[in-house]
């Protein structure tokens, strides 16, 4: 038997294992605890201590977490692999990001990045496609892909709806996307929605010649996520979209299972992410976030927009670089930005984040004086424009299309 208590879950000199998972943290102290106070006390919660002194069994200790590298407000944790069982992300996160982030010892901690050991970052599928739906479902090698969300974001009708998916898809881009709440709403029902989206797909491909899909909302309870999956493989579609913050990891691992079965490519809305990552001292990163995402399989993520759009973004680059670097072989994932993206702002997104994203636009097509189908081809023709090495402003000289929207919206970003 050993005693254990908070102290001896600091080392401050300790030298990670290839097999321990390593959590850098950023912390604030509780009123009267040293930053080693703090250490100690989280990584004890966040594997197997408690807060009274135990005796314990030898073995036991082997699963503890150690506290080490402690600087001014942060600290770096190693769990060792036994800790977790293998391929279940809530229990990983229910240690790493559990009762930790609500301790009387910190005023506020937030889990900043973790190096993943082979062994647990293994145990996960990783993405079916990642980057390859490029080229594996769609007809874009060599360009960022492109999606709309059709706007208002719920309300239209859902041959309102398809219209809007039509109109886009001919003008240009490759991939409709549901928005994050709409599913299965009494006035564009999801059955409805999918079947009339599909045809509406197949005359736009006819007629461009080249691939389109529909980044079809299945967000649910677990179960009618599994049977609206089955409809949209039945119609023919490669992608289903989830919520996947707030639907949770569990039912991501289930969904990802299960789109195995039928090729489909998962697309991951990240609606509710800010109430973790955006207290720059408070909660879990995005870096985070992403790396769940990545590991439970979704093939696209959204991770901001550099700055550029309407919403809050953190390090973009940085979190779209994780996902395209190597994870024992595990697939890349698809970085998606959007959020307050119109044609002018195309050129600095991708001079920030480079072209292997999608670029998704919303109100920047559908609020183009002209419409739709007009919105799409600016969109395109910004693009054109930077594959080009032409300024947007030149290029718009004989692009009607890009011209009005630059009238419109200019190159700023909106608020
Ligand atoms: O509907 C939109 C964008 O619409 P619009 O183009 O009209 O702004 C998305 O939900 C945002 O992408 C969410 O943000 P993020 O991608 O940062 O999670
Ligand atoms: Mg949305």
């Amino acid at each position: 038997m050993t005693g254990i208590e908070y102290a001896d879950f600091v080392d401050d000199g300790y030298e990670p294992r290839d097999t321990d998972l390593v959590c850098q943290f950023v912390l604030d102290p509780g009123e009267g605890m040293s930053m080693v106070d703090a250490a100690g006390r989280v990584a004890s919660e966040s594997s197997n201590g408690t807060w009274a002194a135990l005796n314990v069994p030898d073995r036991v200790t082997e699963l503890s977490a150690t506290a080490f590298d402690i600087g001014d407000g942060e600290v770096t944790v190693a769990y060792p692999g036994d800790l977790f069982e293998a391929g279940n992300m809530p229990q990983i996160l229910s240690c790493i990001a559990g009762n930790i982030m609500g301790m009387k010892a910190v005023d506020s901690i937030r889990l900043v990045d973790c190096e993943w050991p082979e062994e647990l970052a293994t145990s996960f599928p990783g993405p079916q496609y990642g980057s390859d739906v490029k080229t594996e479902i769609l007809d874009a090698e060599g360009r960022p892909a492109t999606a709309t969300v059709p706007k208002p974001k719920v309300g239209l009708s859902t041959e309102q709806h398809a219209q809007v998916g039509y109109d886009a898809w001919v003008g240009g881009v490759d991939l409709l996307k549901d928005d994050e709440n709409l599913t299965n709403q009494s006035f564009n029902r999801f059955e409805d929605r999918v079947k009339q989206s599909f045809e509406m797909r197949d005359r736009a491909e006819d007629e461009t010649g080249d691939r389109k899909d529909y980044l079809v909302n299945i967000t649910a309870d677990t179960e009618t996520m599994l049977d609206r999956l089955e409809l949209v493989a039945e119609q023919g579609g490669g992608f289903v979209m989830v919520d996947v913050i707030t639907c949770g990891w569990s039912a991501v691992q289930t969904v990802r299972e299960h789109a195995a079965d039928h090729g489909l490519a998962i697309h991951a809305h990240r609606a509710m992410h800010a109430a973790f990552d955006r207290l720059d001292h408070h909660g879990v990163s995005m870096r985070v976030l992403a790396q769940v995402a990545r590991l439970t399989g979704v093939d696209h993520i959204h991770t901001g927009t550099a700055g550029l759009g309407k919403l809050e973004n953190e390090d973009t680059p940085g979190i779209n670089e994780w996902l395209s670097g190597d994870l024992y072989g595990l697939s890349d994932v698809l970085p998606v930005a959007s959020g307050g993206l119109h044609p002018g702002t195309v050129a600095p997104l991708l001079d920030a984040l480079g072209q292997d994203i999608i670029v998704q636009v919303g109100g920047g097509i559908h609020g183009h004086p002209d419409g739709t189908e007009a919105g799409a081809r600016a969109l395109q023709q910004a693009i054109d424009a930077y594959q080009d090495g032409v300024d947007a402003a030149t290029y718009a000289e004989d692009h009607p299309e890009l011209a009005t929207a630059l009238e419109k919206w200019g190159t700023g970003s909106p608020r």
